[in-house]
């Protein structure tokens, strides 16, 4: 079983640097972005504003908002990169997240080195990479480059073998933002195949998208983020449609 409750959560960035000039004053009036304010001459932005949610198995939640609305930030304390300014996240199972997929390669290493300093970054044992050796490399296609320096690679050979890695992975919880921009069509159509596959064995998703389609295609409900605070939790086409309203977009 997979659960995560999150409750009041707030979360704020203090802007170093910021200075004197009245950045709240330029900016308060956009829609765009989470809340600023002053604290101590410090300018502060409010990525998360009192945030409740709940998910059990089975859940598929798609966040959804402008801009600024807070999802990443929401994705990012559900995965544990950032920790709550204030308010309790608890997680019951294996967190994946595509967040920052690329990111921890070690760029002297070969493509074969870094499936495995990626796998046990992930938290699998050698023995569980070197089961998983074969699949992950095959899948990549990359060939000989896998004896070569990653970083020779050009971006799209990179997110092919994080892909890979990634994609090898059982989680209990799926945390997705736009992750296959990159590759070349055929890829990305095989990609989406394994990304369909390693979705549903997931017991909970949540995905931040700004594609209708992503969303009706992957989740069953749907949260609304407006300057970092839920503005419509529920069915999907209700909150699509809230979204497209007067109402959220002033
Ligand atoms: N590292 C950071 N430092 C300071 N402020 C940040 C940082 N990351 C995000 N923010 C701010 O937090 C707010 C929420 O940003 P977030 O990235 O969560 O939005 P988002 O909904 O994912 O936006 P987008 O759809 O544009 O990707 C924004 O106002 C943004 O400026």
């Amino acid at each position: 079983m997979a659960r995560i409750k999150v409750e009041n959560v707030t979360l704020h960035y203090p802007i170093i640097g910021a200075g004197d000039r009245s950045v709240k004053n330029r900016l308060l009036n956009f829609a765009t972005g989470g809340k600023i304010t002053r604290d101590s001459g410090t300018v502060v932005v409010t990525g998360l504003d009192q945030i409740d949610l709940e998910l059990n198995d089975g859940d598929r939640l798609g966040l959804i908002g402008h801009n600024g609305a807070g999802k990443s930030t929401l994705l990012k304390v559900l995965a544990g990169i950032y920790t709550p300014t204030n308010g309790k996240v608890e997680i019951e199972g294996r967190i994946v997240s595509t967040l920052n997929i690329t990111l921890g390669f070690e760029m002297e290493a070969t493509g074969f080195e870094n499936i495995y300093l990626r796998g046990r970054l992930l938290g699998l044992t050698t023995r569980e990479i070197e089961e998983k050796l074969e699949e992950i490399s095959d899948f990549t296609e990359l060939g000989k480059y896998l004896d070569l320096p990653v970083r020779v690679y050009s971006s799209g050979m990179l997110m092919r073998l994080a892909f890979a890695v990634m994609t090898s992975l059982e989680s209990d919880i799926l945390l997705m933002d736009e992750v296959i921009g990159t590759g070349d069509a055929r890829f990305i159509h095989k990609a989406e195949a394994r990304l369909n596959e390693f979705m549903n064995k997931a017991k909970i998703m949540v995905i931040a998208s700004h594609s209708d389609d992503v969303i009706r295609e992957f989740c069953n409900s749907a949260l609304l983020l407006k300057n970092g605070t839920p503005f419509a939790r529920g069915e999907i086409d209700e909150v699509l449609e809230i979204y497209e309203s007067e109402e959220y977009q002033t």
